[in-house]
């Protein structure tokens, strides 16, 4: 007998969305593969189908809709006992027609932090995570020199209320003692306005307040295992193929890779240009954010990569 694994199965998979951002999850049907679980609807590609053609006819036969608009967002290989499976798993942002359980199956619209709830096969976590992640990823600049922590703090909020649901505290210029504060402040307002919070580099005060943590790449490195419980976000920078597999072989959430393009905040770092990008990401089974010289207007192109969405610091932040 050979040791090598056979081909996996590779499936096509939908994560269907309606404008406010519910999610359609559908219940496998008792005496299938994985039965009695939630899925996101799909099912095998066949010879000679692209996977869009394969999502496409599968949306059809299980629930009566026809996708107008794809993305790609993530593919997750994964080995049961009885099989292997690669989840090609596409953003379906329009579709015609109104979904309908055709093979008699239940299906509900989730909002997406809700997602976590439910009872997927074990495949399907990082699926739930990019699901439930959004597009932006805002990072703070330092607190300008003279500027109160309160009128920073302020601005964070008026982002986080604007629609900033995940952001990132770093503020390399700030002492030990204004980072606390300001870290508690930032917590406190993140709570109240339902967006979370990740601290860079910081996990005892992450686990005091809280709040997820951003792992810097020689973090990620030097731990080796996930800092906080799965219901606090990790983060991992990462600048290359080895550290994209290091982030992944110690349970982080999502990555953030760069820079992807020339950016004022390090002009001596190389971009890795958006081939690379491209590439790197390709066989990520988590969710990753492209950094670096990047706004709103590059999310189209970035996400056509299989990028999760854009992280910046300039790109997002407004000094108003
Ligand atoms: N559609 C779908 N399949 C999933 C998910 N997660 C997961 O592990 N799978 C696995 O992917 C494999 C193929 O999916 P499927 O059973 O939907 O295939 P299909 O629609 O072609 O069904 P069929 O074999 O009855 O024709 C199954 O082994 C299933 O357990 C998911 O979220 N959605
Ligand atoms: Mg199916």
């Amino acid at each position: 007998m050979s040791g090598a694994d056979p081909e996996p199965i590779h499936v096509a998979v939908g994560v269907i969305r309606q404008p406010d951002g519910r999610v359609l999850i559908a219940r496998r049907a008792e005496g299938s593969h994985q039965g009695g679980r939630w899925e996101y609807p799909g099912g095998k590609v066949e010879a000679g189908e692209t996977i869009r053609d394969a999502l496409t006819r599968e949306l059809h036969e299980e629930l009566g809709i026809r996708p107008l608009e794809l993305r790609p967002l993530i593919r997750v290989p994964w080995r049961y006992a009885d099989k292997s499976v690669l989840l090609d798993t596409w953003e379906v942002r329009r579709f015609a027609g109104t979904p309908s359980g055709r093979e008699g199956q239940p299906l509900r619209w989730v909002p997406p932090p809700e997602l976590a709830r439910y009872r997927f096969p074990a495949a399907n976590g990082p699926i739930t995570t990019a699901a439930a992640l959004p597009e932006t990823y805002l990072i703070t600049p330092d607190v300008p020199g003279g500027e109160r922590h309160s009128a920073f703090v302020e601005r964070l909020r008026r982002h986080m209320a604007g629609g900033a649901e995940l952001v990132q505290l770093r503020l390399p210029g700030a002492s030990a003692t204004a980072w606390r504060r300001i870290a508690a402040d930032a917590a406190q307002v993140a709570r109240e306005q339902g967006a979370r919070l990740l601290l860079n580099g910081d996990v005892a005060l992450a686990r005091e307040l809280g709040t997820g943590v951003h792992l810097p790449a020689a973090m990620v490195r030097a731990l080796g295992e996930r800092p906080l419980a799965a219901s606090s976000l990790v983060g991992a920078s990462c600048h290359d193929a080895r550290e994209l597999d290091q982030a992944v072989a110690l349970g982080a959430d999502f990555a953030v890779l760069g820079p992807v393009r020339p950016t004022a905040s390090h002009p001596d770092a190389t971009p890795l240009g958006d081939a690379q990008f491209q590439a790197l990401i390709a066989d990520v089974p988590i969710p990753v954010y492209a950094l670096g010289g990047l706004g709103p207007e590059d999310l189209p192109q970035l996400q056509g990569y299989r990028a999760q969405g854009i992280a910046a610091i300039r790109g997002l932040w407004r000094e108003a």
